[in-house]
């Protein structure tokens, strides 16, 4: 039986059905997806509220990730994967036809598992998109990489060696930096794929930290395997269960009284 710390418990709650355009961030129309043959999504729709933390959870091979990859197409790179249904973003599907999938990535930024920095120094590593957009003021530069840094609550620990190679750094500082690389471009929502799944409990908690300053500007996507950690960092919990959304309500009623049985059951620890 998994036990939730209850004073990690927020109170707002939000009505996700009726969610206003205003306060929405995405809203995900019957999506479906399949792999070759396999249907891994099956019929999801939800809104997901701006700048808060969306948490997915549920058992390996549920669809959180296919989940959160569709929400900035890199299930596009997949050979075989096939997809209806819409997800709108500023009212716009962003499988239309029209719509820039680069620009897309640009605005909707992810983070991966496993810290994925460039073999670059800690500098160049947070102002790459900013140069690959064209921007190469020095000093702007500077500022973007300050900010950034500071945004991703790493800017103390590595000031004083900003040329340095970023694989210098530990792995839970890789992470914020690689955060810092995300933020730097200013995205309006960041997907988070298990980002402290490779780390150690501290830098774990220094990531969660920060999960939480980030929802102030943007919103926030996280993908975890564990509960607890939803528990701490977001605000909405959605429950996945074999390509489906079975539940999907403000946190602290997914971890205290969940609707569905299925969900409880998993929340219980009875299945994971
Ligand atoms: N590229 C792919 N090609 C074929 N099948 C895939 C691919 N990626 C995922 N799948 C399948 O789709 C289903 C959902 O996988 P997904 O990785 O989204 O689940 P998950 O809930 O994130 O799992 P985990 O927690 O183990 O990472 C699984 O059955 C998986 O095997």
């Amino acid at each position: 039986m998994i036990s939730i710390d209850s004073s990690v418990m927020k109170n707002d709650t939000l009505d996700l059905v009726n969610l206003p355009e205003a306060e929405t961030a995405l809203e995900i129309r019957n999506l479906d997806l399949r792999y070759g043959d396999k249907q891994a999504l099956f019929d999801v729709s939800m809104k997901i509220p701006k700048k808060k933390v969306t948490a997915f959870i549920g058992p390996s091979g549920c669809g959180k990730s296919t989940l959160l990859r569709c929400i900035n197409r890199m299930n596009d790179l997949v050979d075989n994967c096939n997809i209806s249904g819409e997800i709108l973003l500023h009212g716009q599907n962003i499988y239309d036809k029209k719509v820039d999938v680069a620009a897309l990535r640009r605005n909707v930024g992810m983070v991966f598992q496993r810290p994925n920095p460039f073999p670059k120094s800690i500098y160049e590593n947070v102002v790459y998109g900013l140069r690959l957009q064209g921007l190469n003021n020095r000093r702007e530069l500077d500022e973007a990489c300050e900010r950034s840094l500071r945004g991703a609550a790493i800017w103390d620990e590595v000031k004083d060696r900003l040329h340095d190679n970023a694989f210098g750094l530990s792995g839970g500082q890789q992470q914020r930096l690689v955060i810092a690389r995300a933020i730097a471009i200013e995205p309006e929502v960041l997907l988070l794929d298990e980002p402290t799944s490779a780390l150690d409990p501290i830098s774990t908690l220094t990531i969660e930290e920060l999960i939480t300053e980030l929802k102030a500007q943007y919103t926030v996507v996280i993908v975890t395997h564990n509960m607890q950690q939803a528990a701490r960092v977001s605000d909405q919990t959605a429950f996945m269960y074999m390509g489906e959304l079975v539940e999907y309500a403000d946190t602290n009623t997914i971890f205290t009284t969940p609707a569905k049985r299925k969900t409880e059951d998993y929340i219980t620890g009875r299945y994971g």
